[in-house]
């Protein structure tokens, strides 16, 4: 198979969808890789790397996009790239399609076949290629929150982990799958009060079972949430119900509620997120006020660490990738469930509920195209 890894577009997107080690495993198996020119250079793989493991160097991205069968993306193709994409070309990305209607609309126009990251699942429900940005994304949310929280940036003035003799800051994260449990280690870490909510009640006995004594579990609901968030100096927004758009858990009004200064951090907010205020932001402007709350919903948080986040994303898309490669979508997705589900739109067909439901669009069986 031709495959096609263009540089990413987004802003201060530095991660790149493979690593030249990632790269050599598809050329092993007879696949031919033409990257363009660059896209690996912020994630510190330059030209030199990939060619030296066979890859070919495009100089444009519409030479990738016109040449290749499969193209390997990070973040959801903008607008800019939706002219470039052609019918039948397979797009192996994030999309998170849930969140955006003109992507949806743009990805069913070009007749495309679209496999979504984030919702390849696998039996246990678990989702194997968003775990390691979550994981990324959780330890940064505190790391960014922590920042935020300083007076001059307009937070509280809060030092997460106090000192000897005054109270460590207070940390609310709703949500407790992978994002919240890697921002709750991290807040912990430093020392702060955590209270993790989640409505899985297998999910907060686990983490009641492995987390540090300061870590509390709530069960989530919107009492619980009133109750808690007056005291709150940080929440972070980490709740997904997988293809959908987030629940609003903090609507507006619960604004006045929270003492000024106080900071969101939206990581839910690439699925539309979960604080209703947030609307998303770039590394370049991450934060916004409103009613004195900092608001922080940058929807591409690992793509300000991409020697961490590229190595990370490859690690666990390149076994699907290769699966893809060697077998051509259908065959793929017919013999691996797992892949199958990661099918969000096929060739003009919507074939993943969530996605139709979020915007009242027919939902086509998957299967049709399948067999
Ligand atoms: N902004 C960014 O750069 C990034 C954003 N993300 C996003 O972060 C979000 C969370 O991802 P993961 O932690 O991997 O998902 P996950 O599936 O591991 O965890 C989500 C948790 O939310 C819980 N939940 C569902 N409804 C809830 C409610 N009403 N109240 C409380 N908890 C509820 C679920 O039970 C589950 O435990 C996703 O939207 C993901 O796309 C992930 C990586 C990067
Ligand atoms: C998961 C996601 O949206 C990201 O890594 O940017
Ligand atoms: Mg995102």
């Amino acid at each position: 198979m031709i495959i096609g890894v263009p540089i990413e577009i987004k802003n201060n997107e530095n991660r790149v969808a493979l690593t030249p080690g990632g790269a050599l495993e598809l050329i092993k198996r007879g696949h031919t890789v033409y990257v363009q020119d660059n896209a690996g250079f912020n994630s510190g793989f330059p030209n030199e790397l990939y060619e030296s493991v066979g890859a070919k160097i495009l100089p444009t991205i519409e030479a990738v996009y016109d040449i290749a069968e499969m193209i390997m993306k990070v973040k959801e193709p903008i607008e800019s790239e939706y002219k470039l994409i052609k019918e039948d070309q397979l797009l192996f990305t994030y999309f998170h399609f849930a969140s955006y209607e003109p992507l949806t609309k743009a990805m069913i126009e070009n007749r495309s076949v679209c496999l979504a990251y984030e919702t390849v699942e696998k039996a246990d429900r678990s989702l194997p290629l968003l775990i390691p940005m979550s994981e990324v994304a959780g330890r940064m949310a505190t790391q960014q929150g922590a920042k935020y929280l300083e007076k001059p940036i307009k937070g509280k003035g809060v030092l997460l982990g106090g000192v000897p003799g005054v109270s460590p800051g207070r940390v609310l994260v709703l949500g407790g799958g992978v994002v919240g449990t890697q921002a709750a280690k991290m807040a912990a870490g430093l020392g702060a009060q955590v209270t993790i909510m989640d409505i899985n009640l297998d999910r907060l006995r686990y983490l009641n079972d492995v987390m540090p004594a300061n870590v509390v579990t709530r069960y989530s609901s919107e009492v619980n949430i009133r109750e808690l968030i007056p005291i709150m100096d940080l929440i972070i927004g980490a709740v997904l119900i997988p293809g959908a758009k987030a629940p609003n858990l903090i609507t507006r009004d619960m604004l006045k509620d929270m003492q000024k200064g106080t900071v969101l951090v939206d990581v839910a907010v690439d699925q539309g997120g979960c604080i209703e205020t947030c609307k998303p932001t770039t590394h370049e402007n991450p934060t916004f006020i409103i009613d004195d709350i900092v608001h922080y919903c940058v929807a591409n948080m690992p793509g300000a660490v991409p020697y961490t986040s590229t190595v990370a994303l490859t690690n666990a898309t390149l076994p699907y990738a290769i699966e893809l490669a060697n077998k051509g979508w259908k065959k793929a997705c017919n013999e691996n469930r797992e892949l199958e589900l990661g099918l969000n739109v096929i060739k003009g067909d919507v074939v993943y509920k969530a996605v139709a439901e979020a915007f009242d669009l027919p939902y086509v069986d998957v299967k049709k195209h399948l067999n």
